[in-house]
């Protein structure tokens, strides 16, 4: 078993959990309502601006010219396709400029923003793909629960949300960052168990992520 898959069984109480998660659930059947999909997309899209980051980051530590072209080809469609559905969002919900540039931010966005950013500056790079490789494989994950497309929600702002992480493009870019990782596993005890701790890191801010936006005590339902 490689690296990648090692850890996520290592990980895999709070991995199934967010795969699992009600929040998951509410959006795969539709139910999902305006004020929570709102919130969680506001959020969301602070996640999305460290993430691209990261990505940029990625383009700068990846030890050649074919890895680095793979990032800088998901950065590009990551700033076309992925940012229109925020903004196709953010109109049809109403959300405000200042809530889409500079909302505040919830416990665990912060938590993440700061995973994030200690990856970038670390320039390390399986601790950069240790990051990228949960939130891409996390979503890969509870996307794949959608199944069939005739029996995904009909409104957009579900049906997209799926789409951008179920579609075979994404599912090939999985399945690169696995094989990545598990090729830059690292050899010294130290830095392995150092990744494996960001890896951990990730899951449990996935997961948290998904408790977040479904807080009661934030919106009414
Ligand atoms: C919190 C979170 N994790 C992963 C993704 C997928 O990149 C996302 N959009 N948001």
């Amino acid at each position: 078993m490689g690296f990648a898959n090692e850890l996520r069984n290592q990980y895999a109480e709070d991995w199934n959990a967010a795969v699992n998660h009600p929040f998951v659930d509410q959006l795969l059947d539709g139910s999902l309502s305006d004020g929570r999909l709102r919130r969680y997309l506001i959020q969301d899209y602070q996640f999305c601006d460290a993430f691209t980051a990261l990505l940029g980051q990625a383009v700068a530590s990846a030890p050649s010219l074919p890895s680095r072209l793979v990032f800088a080809g998901v950065l590009g469609g990551f700033a076309s396709d992925e940012n229109t559905y925020f903004q196709d969002c953010f109109n049809e919900l109403g959300v405000p400029e200042a809530d889409r540039s500079a909302p505040a931010l919830e416990p665990v966005t912060q938590d993440f923003d700061n995973l994030m950013r200690s990856a970038l500056a670390s320039r390390s790079y399986p601790d950069v793909l240790a990051v990228l490789l949960v939130a891409e494989w996390l979503y890969g994950d509870w996307a794949a629960r959608a199944g069939d497309p005739a029996s995904w929600p009909a409104a957009p702002k579900h049906s997209e949300w799926i789409r951008l992480h179920n579609n075979p493009e994404y599912n090939a870019w999985v399945a690169w960052l696995r094989d990545e990782f598990d090729a830059v596993e690292p050899a010294s005890p130290d830095v392995r168990n150092r990744v494996s701790e960001t890896f951990r890191e990730a899951v449990r801010l996935e997961r948290a992520f998904f408790d977040a936006a479904l807080d009661p005590s934030a919106l009414p339902a």
